[in-house]
């Protein structure tokens, strides 16, 4: 994906101000930074839930952004899951996955039931398909989401904040699904406070503040050795949080 020179604003508040950055094929990019400093806004250009004001995006030779670019196709070519969890509350967790095949890509019944099993066996839930999201946990259900996204086949997995809403162990039920995706070498955008998954997974760290992207490097370098006090300041602080 190639990002360039984002700009977006919500009324008078210029919440990305000329976000550039180039994620490769296979990469796994993870961005930190302050609340409110526009981590989320930046994921959600990316695939066009949040429109910008201008810049362009790329997912190889198409442009993202472009007006003739239908949202709904860029949308199931980069997946995307969210901190709350989105299921539909009535149906199944196999039925959850099975809508948007049918509705979205005109599978069969059989091809659709299909798809989602063999999606939920990669998350790890083969023996959940008939289980209503409030009979799953909140790991649970958040997993069905991941493999809801991966049922569309993306060329990439955008992730705001999968775990913050749950407590440790459930969190590492999640973060394990994350680290097979990383594994099989799914290109991913992942908002997270979670630095242990940053430093085991991430290609790339990205540290925005204030809608810029301060500074960029492998999570190595940006952990030991940051280029800029804010930086530094930033990853002293989350580490006393979490002592
Ligand atoms: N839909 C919206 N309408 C108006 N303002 C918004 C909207 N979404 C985000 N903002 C504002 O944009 C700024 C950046 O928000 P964003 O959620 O992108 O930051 P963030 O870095 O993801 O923060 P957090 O870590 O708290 O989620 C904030 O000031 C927020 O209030």
């Amino acid at each position: 994906m190639r990002i360039e020179n984002l700009h977006k604003s919500y009324g008078a508040e210029e919440v990305l101000r000329g976000v550039s950055l180039e994620i490769d094929r296979g990469d796994v990019e993870v961005l930190v930074g302050p609340s409110g400093s526009g981590k989320s806004t930046l994921l959600q250009c990316l695939n066009r839930l949040t429109e910008i004001d201008s810049g362009h995006i790329y997912l190889g030779d198409t442009e993202v952004t472009a007006s003739e670019t239908d949202p709904n196709e860029i949308r199931q070519q980069i997946g995307m899951v969210f901190q709350d969890i989105n299921l539909f509350a009535h149906l199944t967790a196999r039925k959850n996955i099975t809508l948007g095949l049918r509705k979205v890509r005109g599978m069969s019944a059989e091809a659709a039931r299909e798809r989602a099993d063999s999606e939920l066996d990669r998350v790890g839930l083969a023996d959940q398909a008939d289980s209503y999201p409030a009979q799953l946990s909140g790991g649970q259900k958040q997993r069905v989401g991941i493999a809801r996204a991966l049922a569309m086949d993306p060329e990439v997995m955008l992730f705001d904040e999968p775990t913050s809403a749950l407590d440790p162990e459930l969190s590492n039920e999640v973060l394990a699904v994350m680290d097979e995706l990383v594994d099989e070498g799914m290109t991913m955008v992942v908002v997270t406070h979670e630095m242990r998954f940053a430093r085991g997974a991430a290609s790339g760290i990205t540290f925005l503040a204030d809608g810029q992207i301060v500074e960029r490097g492998p999570p190595d370098r940006l952990f030991e050795n940051p280029s800029h006090e804010r930086t530094a300041q930033f990853f002293e602080n989350i580490s006393h949080d979490h002592d």
